[in-house]
């Protein structure tokens, strides 16, 4: 089947266009795009309009039929969605109503699904959710231990995000490592980042929380900090909707580097620009941290999985990270690690006490194969 896949990040739109029939991945990649889309200029949909675009004249340039079926990536899934399922409007209100948790993503995501709708008003959509792949975390690590009414009245609790990435990483790495069962901690860092540990195949803990707020340094948001910060800002004068502004949209490398594009961060780093070093620093170690704690949780991790963005693109801030994990006796091989491969690889040296590896993202091959999955057992149904 043919599928066109929107995947609205938190800093770009990426869209392709895959045949899931094709006999392996790379021949199913029929095209690929990504446009700037910056959250904070997302109520103009120039970005959206300059995408579809771009799409409709490869799409005629391919000279073949278009797509069958529209793909969408969908941030929050909250509670009720586990599985993908079809755009109905009963659905886009779901994923409304859950936008005030994932703000930068949700809008975004219905926004697309209104102008694919609009542009192929015959074609089924189906959202594929980020939460789903978390709904295994054990309650003990999903609950913040506040009073029941707050939990019930949300529920605030963790969702945890980057599911389909991670999922997709985590297949991707058991074929190359040949296991049945992957055990392994994946690292998803990109404009936002999060760190997963995953036994059996299964997520048991992430590092964002109720909201993609929680957890490492990322581009533009704080990650973890003392919920005492929020109360001080507001006793200091700050709505509700300022402190998000703040801790969403400019905190994180820009805030303490100046840029949130890691490229700009590293050559400024590498310049010995004292903000651009710190940011750096502060963003491997919270990281390095997650994974300290992960390695107990997953008990003898078969893999260290670096992706997204940033994870396979900078050896800088892999070393950076892998450096500060030496006492769990990981180590890098320089050479591997620097390498510029865009596929699946181990950047470790043979005594690392697990293998490093790093995988391409692919949520958008995810997201094609999911929703053609999901439209044949329709068809079988019928
Ligand atoms: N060669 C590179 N070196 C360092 N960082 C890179 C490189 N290529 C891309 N990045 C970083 O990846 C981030 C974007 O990651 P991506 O996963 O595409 O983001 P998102 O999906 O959240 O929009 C940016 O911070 C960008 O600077
Ligand atoms: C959940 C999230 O932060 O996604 P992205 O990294 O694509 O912005
Ligand atoms: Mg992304």
């Amino acid at each position: 089947m043919r599928v066109l896949v929107l995947n609205p990040g938190s800093s770009s739109l990426k869209y392709h266009l895959r045949d899931t029939s094709a006999p392996d991945a790379a021949a199913g990649l029929l095209m690929s795009g990504q446009v700037d889309w910056p959250a904070d200029e997302r109520s103009s949909q120039d970005g959206l309009h300059a995408a579809f675009d771009e799409l409709d004249a490869t799409i005629k340039g391919l000279g073949s039929s278009g797509p069958a079926a529209i793909g969408h990536r969908v941030v929050h899934g909250g509670l009720r969605f586990n599985t993908p399922v079809r755009v109905t409007a009963d659905v886009i209100s779901a994923i409304e109503d859950l936008s005030p948790l994932a703000p930068l993503h949700n809008p975004a995501s219905i926004a697309c699904m209104d102008a694919a709708g609009r542009r192929w008003p015959d074609l089924p959509q189906v959202a594929v959710f980020d939460t789903a792949f978390h709904r295994s975390i054990p309650e003990f690590a999903a609950r913040y231990a506040i009073p029941e009414d707050a939990y019930q009245a949300h529920p605030v609790r963790r969702y945890g995000f980057h599911g389909i990435s991670v999922e997709m990483a985590c297949r991707d790495t058991a074929e190359f490592l040949d296991v049945a069962s992957l055990n392994a901690i994946v690292a998803h860092v990109g404009n936002g980042a999060s760190v997963t540990a995953v036994k059996n195949g299964l997520s048991v803990d992430t590092s964002m929380g109720m909201t993609p707020l929680e957890g490492l340094v990322m581009g533009t948001r704080s990650g973890d900090l003392d919920p005492s910060v929020v109360l001080l800002l507001q006793q200091e004068g700050a709505t509700a909707d300022e402190v998000d502004h703040l801790l969403n949209h400019q905190s994180g490398l820009l805030a303490v580097a100046g840029s949130a594009d890691m490229r700009t961060v590293e050559r400024a780093a590498g310049r010995g620009e004292p903000q651009a070093r710190l940011a750096l620093d502060m963003a491997a170690y919270r990281l390095a941290k997650y994974i300290a704690a992960y390695s107990m949780v997953v008990d003898q991790p078969g893999a260290l999985v670096f992706t997204g963005g940033v994870g396979e693109n900078s050896h800088i801030f892999r070393a950076k990270v892998v450096g500060w994990l030496a006492p769990l006796g990981l180590a890098l091989d320089q050479g591997l690690n620097t390498a510029d491969q865009a596929r699946i690889r181990t950047i470790s040296t043979t005594e690392s006490a697990f293998p490093v590896l790093v995988v391409p993202s692919d949520e958008e091959r995810a997201i094609a194969e999911s929703t053609a999955a999901l439209l044949a057992t329709a068809v079988r149904k019928v």
